[in-house]
């Protein structure tokens, strides 16, 4: 029976979905599994009308361009009075941060399988254009499927009004432990997302053969002071990882990962390196060394939203709030506000922190990050 409490905003929809369950709640808005009226199941992403900005937009934008078996399938976006609502393909099988969770550590052999999907998943999104700067294990889901011995990894989550770094830093403190240093460090948002992407798949690679962070969090606190994230900082330029007792990896997995969690982003592997790294050719199906080709050349079906109507509704939704909803779309359109709402004040207050620390720290080969990577050269 529905909860007095549990917001039920299919039931605007006329039928064309309907709410099954509660699939959980993240720190921008909740997702619920929907029934299609043509009886498919879809996670659908429930985020507030108000909480629309230009972050937001973008990601939805970039799920949208986006179709990959190794990637979770974007369907459509849609209005109801309060919410803007995301609809896409639904994963059965939980998260990767559970699955590894629940079994401690993986053996090499089945960390491969996730580890090959994630790297051909995160290259058709690159070269489609879109880095998605919040890789992690509890954004890629698992997809169950009859027949094959271990389920499909999906690629979920790109950034949904979080793409902004250190919005990800202020809100979940996890997240901290897969961004890459020259992000942690970068004022002006002027690093390559997609080099940032590759540290953050060489994190989700240790974790897997490790069971855990190759550089602890900073502890405690929603707000994680810069002090602390400059301690993590000072391991990651040094590349003090941590190597458990105990723990067997081959040299060539130990390679890949020492390659992937290199602090200089010039100097990091690249996907197309590691898509010819004996450790990730291992056991690798033929077909799927170019399956990328295929898809990135593959048309998207008739009926697929086009960026314009998905703009087009993203400017309504920002327009108007519940009072007025039904005012038809056509008549909306105006300019976008100035303010998008974002208070990047904290952000940047932990930032300037963290680089007065960092120049004063006298760790020469910090200091020497900072500067590099910073976007402001006049730290020394
Ligand atoms: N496509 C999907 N299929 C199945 N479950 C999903 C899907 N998308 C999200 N979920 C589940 O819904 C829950 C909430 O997801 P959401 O993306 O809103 O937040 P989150 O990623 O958990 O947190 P945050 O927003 O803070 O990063 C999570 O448990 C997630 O696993």
């Amino acid at each position: 029976m529905q909860s007095a409490i549990e917001p039920n905003p299919l039931a605007e929809t006329n039928g064309r979905y309907e709410k099954v369950q509660n699939l959980g709640q993240g720190s921008f808005g909740f997702v619920q599994l929907g029934r299609s009226n043509n009886s498919e199941l879809y996670a659908i992403k429930f985020l507030k009308r108000g909480a629309i900005n230009k972050y937001v937009e973008a990601e939805i934008l970039n799920h949208s361009k986006l179709r990959h078996p190794h990637v979770i399938q974007f369907k459509e976006v849609f209005l109801t009075s309060e919410y803007i609502c995301i609809s896409m393909e639904y994963a059965t099988g939980g998260s990767l941060f559970h699955y590894v969770q629940k079994q401690g550590r993986l053996k090499e052999a089945v960390a491969r399988w996730f580890f090959q999907q994630l790297i051909i998943g995160a290259d058709y999104c690159h070269k489609r254009g879109v880095a998605n700067r919040d890789i992690k294990l509890e954004n890629t889901l698992l997809q169950v499927v009859k027949g094959l011995p271990l389920p499909l990894l999906k690629i979920c989550d790109f950034g949904y009004s979080k793409a902004d770094t250190m919005s990800v830093a202020k809100s979940k403190v996890g997240t901290l432990t897969y961004m890459a240093p020259e992000v942690l460090v970068n004022r002006d948002g002027k690093y390559d997302g997609k080099v940032a992407d590759i540290w953050s798949c060489g994190v989700m690679l240790y974790v897997m053969l490790y069971g855990r962070y190759p550089f602890d969090s900073p502890p405690g606190a929603n707000v994680p002071k810069a002090a602390e994230i400059l301690q993590m900082l000072d391991k990651m330029v040094g590349m003090r990882y941590t190597i458990p007792e105990g723990v067997e990896v081959s040299p060539e997995g130990r390679d890949l990962l020492q390659r992937m969690l290199l602090p200089d982003p010039a100097s990091r592997i690249q996907l197309e390196q590691i898509m010819v790294h004996p450790w990730f050719t291992t056991n690798l199906p033929p077909e799927a060394a170019t399956m990328n080709d295929s898809y990135l050349r593959a048309p998207f079906p008739p009926g697929h939203q086009q960026p314009d109507e998905i703009r087009q509704l993203l400017e309504g939704a920002k327009q108007h709030t519940a009072a007025n909803a039904s005012v038809p779309m056509a008549n909306v359109m105006t300019a976008p506000p100035e303010d998008d709402g974002y208070d990047a004040s904290i952000e940047n207050a932990i930032r300037e922190d963290l680089l007065t620390h960092g120049k004063s720290s006298g760790n020469m080969q910090l200091q020497h990050f900072i500067n590099a990577h910073s976007g402001n050269m006049q730290i020394s």
